[in-house]
């Protein structure tokens, strides 16, 4: 076991879903998706407020702002995926993820779209890079998920992305949402999330077909639903931190403060 591997937890956090044995790849895909519609963060309410067009600018900023992190970590952990492959087709097909977001010759890239939406909303592009305002909460949790993709199995690094199944629901979502309700929100700078909806489905069908043929036992297919959980908790609390920071009102020491802020 690896020395920085935590505990594994003494209960099966998943089997509740549909008590259902994970005897085959359809169970686990099942399996998976009732984790998704369960814990999936569009439940968040956080996400229902920005959706809604209930939040104000600087809360909209403060989302983008930590969502920065969470964006500019992701290369980094598919890096680090790579890294964990001897498989010379799987690191071929995996990297053009860490492409998509840094760019290549002629586009962009992702996190250039992401500071477009920074930069759109009145962010102060150093100010967004140098990470200095995102909420701790922000940072443990995408360095948890970057710890957790170079620490446990190929297969478990892979399952954890599967978050990306449900991805384009809430971009659909997002964009139309954010585009009628604020007034601040172009189509441009909503550039980012228009161009996931290509990305996000391609890579999502391929982990998925990945678990689907590695994870050969009940006992793998379990870590796979296990990492899939994990995730969206990554993904959860984030949103909790930002729902305490700047709708309940509690930013903590040194965080960014909107100039909205009551
Ligand atoms: O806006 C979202 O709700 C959302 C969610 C997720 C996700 O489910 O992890 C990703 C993204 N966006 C995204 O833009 C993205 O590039 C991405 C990469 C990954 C991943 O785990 O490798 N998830 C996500």
């Amino acid at each position: 076991m690896n020395a920085h591997q935590p505990p594994a937890p003494d209960f099966d956090t998943t089997f509740h879903f549909t008590g259902e044995p994970l005897d085959d790849a359809e169970a686990l895909e099942r399996r998976l998706r009732a984790i998704g519609a369960a814990r999936y963060h569009d439940r968040h309410p956080f996400h229902h407020l920005l959706h809604d067009g209930k939040l104000t600018l600087g809360q909209v900023q403060a989302w983008a702002l930590n969502r920065w992190y969470y964006q500019s970590s992701i290369p980094i952990k598919d890096a680090l995926v790579i890294s964990r492959f001897r498989d010379r087709a799987l690191r071929r097909e995996w990297r053009h993820r860490i492409e998509d977001h840094d760019g290549r010759d002629n586009d962009a890239g992702g996190i250039d779209r992401w500071l477009l939406l920074t930069t759109g909303l009145g962010l102060d592009p150093d100010y967004v890079t140098s990470a200095r305002g995102v909420l701790p909460a922000t940072r443990f949790a995408v360095d948890a998920y970057v710890s957790f993709v170079a620490t446990r199995s190929p297969l478990e690094a892979i399952a954890s992305s599967l978050t990306e199944l449900f991805a384009p629901n809430i971009h659909e979502r997002r964009i139309s949402g954010m585009l009628e309700n604020y007034d601040f929100i172009t189509p441009e700078i909503m550039t980012y999330f228009k161009t996931r909806l290509g990305q996000a489905p391609r890579d999502a069908g391929f982990a998925l077909d990945y678990v689907r043929t590695h994870a050969r036992t009940p006992e793998s297919r379990a870590l796979v639903c296990e990492a899939l959980v994990f995730k969206t908790e990554v993904l959860w609390v984030q949103l909790d931190a930002l729902y305490h920071a700047y709708v309940t009102g509690h930013p903590p020491p040194g965080a960014f403060v909107p100039e909205d802020a009551p």
